[in-house]
């Protein structure tokens, strides 16, 4: 699904009603309908129901809702917010309709202590400022937006479209803004939605199909978008009844030292159940039995060094042809590791999947960045970016940062969050859709660079790869916060559910194509 700017958004609104022909009210009127319906489903008519409307079309979209639910026999109560003293013309037309229900109290604020009282249990329909917000709110609404976080209890926020004072594509981080429990948004997801620092803001996105004529979002170019179930759908690749397992390449592990040998066992597993033909897993000596124990399908490769790896650069003269590397799981920084990391990056030649403290060598040496192969896939949490990247002052800006470092070295980043984004060299960005935060667990991360890997090494290309390896995971730890619940899910538990996750892909990717 493409993600959208507030001025693509506009344009697309634009050509709807141009070229479906449509007229502005009427489209209003679906957007209205579609929030409508998802109270009805969601809050019986017994709720009482508030609603602060704005004088733009947000405010218009307000108007439309209370007039529904009103005729619905929910109890309504409208405050416009006197933002600003002209109205347009679709909220004048609304509040005319409004107006022309019997029993229908619309009441004008003009400052906080205006605002009505909100009972225990209320639905408060935010629509005060939608995506025609264009600056950070200031001045009395920003005690309006108090007044109605500090709702009475039990009360629920529903914003319309935006929670009210973020915009769409900027920063607004020291802003004011409602903090809605759930955002009923029209067509597409915004960018603010996608980054944690309007995690608390968003609360819950639902996105509202309101039928935005299909040639403008077809056409339209976007660098920014989100991998939903149809994106995956067209990258999986289904196995040849024909193959066998070197069809599907020789993988390698590069991970784990004394103390640190889960992170090996998580990667190497991992890597084994995302379809790897042969897997290998490079451990220090002290791992030998740890991992030959746990893992009998792998190969197991032993640095001498004993509780750390210091000869990963000799890998390459093993005569063994990987079809694809993924390096960094629990390797430590000890000083003979670093170099040998060193040594062996400027020798690869073909993708690699780059983790953990491998990034954090990169950090340590930027120098390295030149031998990091084309469209190799990084793998940092933000610390780690961080430590890679710098700082930035707002979450836009990291996103520029990276999608600017993606280009830059010709590589895939992949940024863990909870809608991680994956940046790729021509300079797009992918927000993963799967995930919870039972995944905010040691070793995780461990078990994505195995998966990324094992995609690697049975042919995917890096693009697919990491979009449809992040999927996978996010999918992976879906299942287990299904089974185990979020608190008591493991990393493991993420590996034990990727068969089910495969299989539900296989079986989509297979309908849609007949
Ligand atoms: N595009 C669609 O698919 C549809 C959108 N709908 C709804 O329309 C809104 C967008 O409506 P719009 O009228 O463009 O904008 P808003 O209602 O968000 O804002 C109205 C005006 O408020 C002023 N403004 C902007 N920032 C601030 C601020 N920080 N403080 C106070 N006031 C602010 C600004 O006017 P200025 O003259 O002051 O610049 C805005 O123009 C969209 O979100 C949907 O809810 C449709 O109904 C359906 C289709
Ligand atoms: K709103």
């Amino acid at each position: 699904m493409k993600i959208l700017t507030a001025s693509q958004i506009r344009e697309a609104d634009a050509y709807t009603i141009a070229n479906e022909p449509i007229p502005g009210i009427d489209l209003m009127e679906r957007a209205s309908r579609a929030c409508a319906n998802w109270i009805q489903t969601h809050y019986p008519p017994g709720q009482p129901v508030i609603v602060f409307a704005g004088k733009g079309n947000n405010g218009g979209d307000g108007l439309a809702i209370a007039r529904i639910l009103l005729e619905a026999g929910y109890r309504v109560h409208v405050a416009i917010i006197q933002h600003m003293e002209h109205a347009s013309e679709d909220h004048i037309m609304n509040l005319t309709r409004l107006k022309a229900l019997v029993n229908s109290p619309v009441q004008v604020v003009h400052a906080v202590n205006e605002m009505p009282a909100i009972p225990a249990g209320a639905i408060i329909i935010d629509a005060i400022l939608g995506t025609g917000t264009n600056r950070p709110v200031s001045g009395w609404l920003t005690n309006v937006f108090h007044y109605i976080n500090n709702k009475a209890k039990n009360s629920t926020i529903v914003s319309i479209d935006m929670p009210s004072g973020l915009m769409a594509d900027r920063s607004t981080k020291n802003a004011p803004s409602v903090h809605a429990d759930f955002t009923l948004s029209f067509e597409c997801y915004k960018l603010a939605f996608m980054l944690p620092e309007n995690a608390d803001r968003v609360g819950t996105p639902v996105i509202l199909p309101i039928g935005l004529h299909k040639d403008y979002m077809q056409h339209v170019s976007t660098n920014f978008h989100f991998v939903d179930r149809s994106i995956i759908d067209t990258l999986y690749l289904p196995r040849s009844p024909f193959s066998h397992k070197g069809t599907y390449g020789h993988a390698c592990i590069i991970a784990g030292s004394y103390g640190k040998m889960g992170a090996a066992v998580l990667a190497t597993r991992s890597c084994l159940r995302s379809g790897a033909g042969l897997v290998s897993a490079y451990v220090p000596t002290c791992g030998y039995t740890i991992l030959q124990e746990s893992i009998p399908e792998a190969m197991c490769i032993t640095d001498p060094a004993g509780e750390f790896s210091g000869s990963i650069h000799d890998l390459d003269q093993l005569g063994i042809t990987f079809k694809a590397i993924g390096i960094g799981p629990g390797i430590g920084m000890h000083p003979s590791t670093v170099k040998s990391f060193e040594r062996w990056i400027t020798l690869q030649r073909q993708p690699v999947v780059i983790d953990a403290d491998a990034l954090n060598i990169i950090a340590g040496n930027p120098s390295l960045v030149q031998f990091i192969p084309a469209h190799s896939i990084l793998t940092p949490h933000p610390k780690e970016f961080e430590r890679l990247f710098g700082k930035t002052t707002d979450e836009f800006e990291r996103l520029g940062l990276l999608s600017a470092k993606a280009v830059a070295w010709n590589i895939y980043i992949l940024l863990k969050g909870r809608f991680s984004a994956i940046a790729c060299p021509d300079g797009s960005i992918f927000f993963n859709s799967t995930g919870n935060p039972g995944m905010a667990t040691g070793g995780s991360g461990d078990v994505l660079t195995g998966i990324l890997t094992g995609l690697l090494s049975q042919g995917y290309q890096p693009k697919a790869a990491v979009l449809l390896g992040a999927y996978v995971h996010g999918a992976a730890g879906d299942a287990a916060s299904a089974h185990y619940s979020q608190e008591a899910m493991s990393a493991g538990d993420i590996i034990g559910h990727l068969g089910d996750v495969f299989l539900s892909i296989r079986e989509s990717a297979s309908t849609n194509k007949l």
